[in-house]
């Protein structure tokens, strides 16, 4: 036997091994795809994804195969989301906006197999999944330069629906413009105000009339349909591709750590993760708040985030929301949830998710 032959006998045998354990994996895929169906869980999980990467490159003794190994692992995790997604069909997913919006580039990335349906507002958003129309609705949540959505934290108070899932996107702003337009030919720019104001410091560079507008890629439609190049839109870079607009200036959003945080809302609530939020409110007395912060304290919980939102019904009366390190499945967790609940008027868990650390 010459060298080449001999190598394809060792892979033969390698291949044969791999549909055997390929086959096995993929059964406890099914097991996976049962689940998730039953749990009206999404097909992928991006941190799960990313855990799998990691652990499975540590096996390896050659560094340079790495690179080769992830393409590997990839590919199979995509196979696996293929599989699924015929198992369970086809998930119907709406996002608010319209096509390009950050919402809309956020719900592909996260059901990359989904139906995806626009909505106008954030609450048909919730409405669409509240009454079945939809399995899962992308909204934002909260941006870390501007804050919180607080029409969207307001929704999770009154519809009863949770948060299955959070994903963190990284949010970069353009000037569009039609083809063709300088800097020197612009007199409006159209955005939604987040996006402003986000990209304060560039626009105080000139002397344009800033116009708020619905969201960034109706902006964006808006000016590619009115033709005037004395218009501009701030927008993401999809946008400008949809709509055939140029990018005139890239990146303008002042901070480059920008990232909108996008929340999964669903009837289900998800159970596992490290970390978990809560929506309470509390009867109107002194002293009310500082014993729920006493309590979180008291059973050893990190807080990682509070907010407070004003309560629609009862005027100068407010509703709050934290974030918590931990499991919902440990008990020490249901210990602390008995303990908020008399403590409390109301108490929502609206779910855990993976946060990353740092
Ligand atoms: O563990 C899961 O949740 C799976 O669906 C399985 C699997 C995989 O094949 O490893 C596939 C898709 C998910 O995005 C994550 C992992």
């Amino acid at each position: 036997m010459d060298q080449l032959e001999q190598a394809r006998v060792e892979i033969n045998a390698i291949d044969k091994e791999m549909a055997a354990l390929f086959e096995r994996r993929m059964q406890a895929v099914n097991d996976v795809a049962a689940y998730k169906l039953a749990h009206q869980l999404p097909i992928l999980d991006v941190s799960r994804e990313q855990a799998v990467i990691r652990k499975n490159l540590e096996y390896l003794q050659d560094e340079s195969l790495k690179p080769y190994f992830q393409q590997v692992l990839e590919m199979m995790m995509q196979v696996s989301r293929d599989f699924q997604k015929h198992k369970i069909g086809q998930r119907c997913v709406v996002y608010p906006g319209v096509e390009g919006a950050f919402s809309h580039i956020a719900a592909k990335q996260l059901f990359p197999e989904a139906s995806l349906h626009q909505v106008y507002t954030f609450e048909e958003a919730f409405q669409a999944v509240e009454c079945g129309e939809a399995e899962f609705g992308v909204v934002p949540f909260e941006n870390s330069y501007t804050g919180e959505v607080g029409e969207v934290l307001d929704h999770l108070l009154y519809y009863d629906l949770h948060i299955q899932d959070v994903y963190d996107l990284k949010i970069q702003q353009n000037l569009l413009v039609l083809p063709g337009t300088d800097l020197a030919d612009i007199k409006q720019v159209y955005s939604h105000p987040q996006a402003i104001s986000q990209s304060r410091k560039f626009l105080d560079c000139y002397h344009w009339e800033v116009i708020p507008y619905t969201n960034t890629a109706t902006a964006a439609k808006y000016v590619s349909e009115t033709k005037d190049p004395s218009k501009a839109a701030i927008a993401s870079g999809e946008t400008a591709a949809l709509y055939g607009l140029e990018i005139l200036k890239e990146h303008i959003n002042t901070s480059d750590q920008n990232t909108t945080r996008f929340i999964v809302i669903s009837k289900q609530m998800r159970s596992f993760g490290n970390r978990f939020h809560i929506l309470f409110t509390l009867r109107h007395d002194a002293g009310q708040l500082a014993k729920v912060m006493q309590l979180i304290a008291e059973y050893g919980f990190n807080m990682e985030s509070i907010k407070s939102r004003p309560l629609h019904d009862q005027p100068w009366q407010y509703y709050f929301y934290v974030e918590l390190d931990g499991n919902i499945a440990d008990p020490h967790t249901a210990d602390l949830l008995r303990a908020l609940e008399k403590q409390c008027e109301k108490v929502k868990l609206l779910g855990a998710f993976n946060a990353r650390k740092g």
